[in-house]
């Protein structure tokens, strides 16, 4: 059957979600929003988008779903708008906001209108942003947060499965939560990180100020834990702005955490140091041992390495080579004089096995995947 999908907010989130619609469920008319004039001509010029708008009202009538794609603010204000539009009946509305309890509120406005809002949340993404940065597998194997609120009697279960059809192609895991504990869980796992990330980079740009030595020493443990501070700062402001109360305890429960760190330095207590990088190393091991026994990738290669110096580098040199783009990589056993393994994700079947050939041509052992 054909439907109209509206995505207002054509970025990295809604570029990439109207990409794997299209792949999808290439019938669909897929019709973009988006202030910025590129991002439309962008999506047309690629086929990504059939028709694009710069204001929602122009073309949300005719829409069987609406996916709100834009900043937080400016879903809160266009969910105000669409209450005072002609929307077809049955249409479903649904959002990909980083917060979910100030929308949720919102949501309430549509029930009596019998519009089905549903409050999601793709728990992937980038510090890029921009449809140029949009990919049809970004959300590949992530969670994807459903709001219960909104599921218990209205929008109906129908509305539900007919939105995980529509967003079959994600390949996501669905994950049903309340708005608050949705608003608290992403706090502390993705709110806070970027404030501490964004913080230490400001840190150490003002240790430099006035030398000649720059950020630029920085190695691997620096820019792997302040990638995010390259984020967009409009969205994040909206994030925090979305979330205050529960920030401000997390900051505050973090204050104390650094307060029990500097007294443990203070004192010179090599026991309460050690247990603060231990009790951190046993947790951040396990997270990777959960994600690859829970949730395999579906294009996954399992391949043998030799416990030697470099091993993994020449993994990745031989894909590189090989041009065979790769989308994840997870160490999951190295011990010492012990074969390690490698799990190499990928896009596609192709990819996969053009990348399994290529790493036997170089003697590797593949395990698993094939
Ligand atoms: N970036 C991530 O990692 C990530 C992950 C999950 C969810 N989100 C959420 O997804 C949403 C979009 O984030 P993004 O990363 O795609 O940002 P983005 O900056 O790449 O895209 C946002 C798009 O919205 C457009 N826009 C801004 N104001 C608009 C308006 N008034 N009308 C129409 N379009 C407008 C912008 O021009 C831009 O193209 C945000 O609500 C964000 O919180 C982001
Ligand atoms: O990978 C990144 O760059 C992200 O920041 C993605 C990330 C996160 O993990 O915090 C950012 C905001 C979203 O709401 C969900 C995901």
């Amino acid at each position: 059957m054909m439907k109209t999908i509206v995505i207002d907010g054509l970025g990295l989130i809604g570029g990439s979600i109207a990409l794997a619609i299209r792949q999808q469920w290439p019938q669909y008319k897929i019709i973009g929003v988006d202030i910025n004039h590129h991002s439309l001509t962008y999506a047309k010029e690629r086929e990504i988008i059939d028709d694009g708008f710069a204001q929602l009202q122009n073309c949300a009538g005719k829409a069987d779903i609406i996916l709100l794609a834009a900043p937080v603010s400016v879903i809160l204000k266009h969910m105000d708008q669409l209450t005072q539009m002609q929307l077809k009946p049955g249409v479903i509305i649904t959002d990909v906001g980083s917060t979910k309890k100030q929308i949720m509120a919102k949501a309430s406005l549509f029930i009596d209108q019998g519009i089905h809002f549903i409050g999601g949340h793709p728990m992937a993404g980038s510090h890029k942003t921009t449809i140029t940065a949009s990919r049809a597998n970004l959300f590949q194997s992530a969670y994807y947060f459903l709001i219960s609120d909104t599921l218990n009697d209205r929008p109906s279960k129908k509305a539900v499965d007919e939105l995980q059809a529509l967003l079959f192609g994600l390949n996501v895991k669905w994950q049903l939560v309340s708005a608050r504990q949705h608003d608290q869980i992403v706090a502390q796992i993705s709110h806070l990180p970027h404030i501490l990330a964004s913080g230490l980079v400001n840190m150490a740009q003002d240790e430099f100020r006035g030398s000649t030595l720059s950020l630029k020493l920085a190695a691997g443990g620096f820019r792997s834990l302040t990638r995010i501070a390259s984020s967009d700062p409009d969205m994040w402001t909206d994030i925090l702005l979305s979330n205050r109360q529960t920030l401000i305890d997390k900051i505050d429960t973090f204050n104390e955490l650094l307060q029990h760190v500097k007294a443990a330095i203070l004192s010179s207590d090599r026991t309460a140091i050690r247990n603060y990088f231990r009790r951190a190393k046993i947790t951040r091991d396990s997270i990777n041992a959960q994600a690859s026994s829970h949730s395999p990738n579906f294009y996954d290669l399992f391949v043998n390495i030799p416990d030697r110096v470099g091993s993994v580098a020449e993994v990745t040199r031989i894909l590189t080579e090989a041009e065979i783009n790769l989308i994840n990589i997870h160490i999951l056993e190295i011990r010492e004089e012990i074969n390690g393994v490698l799990q190499l994700s990928f896009s596609n079947q192709n990819d996969l096995a053009d990348a399994a050939c290529a790493l036997k041509q170089h003697g590797l052992s593949v395990i698993r995947g094939e």
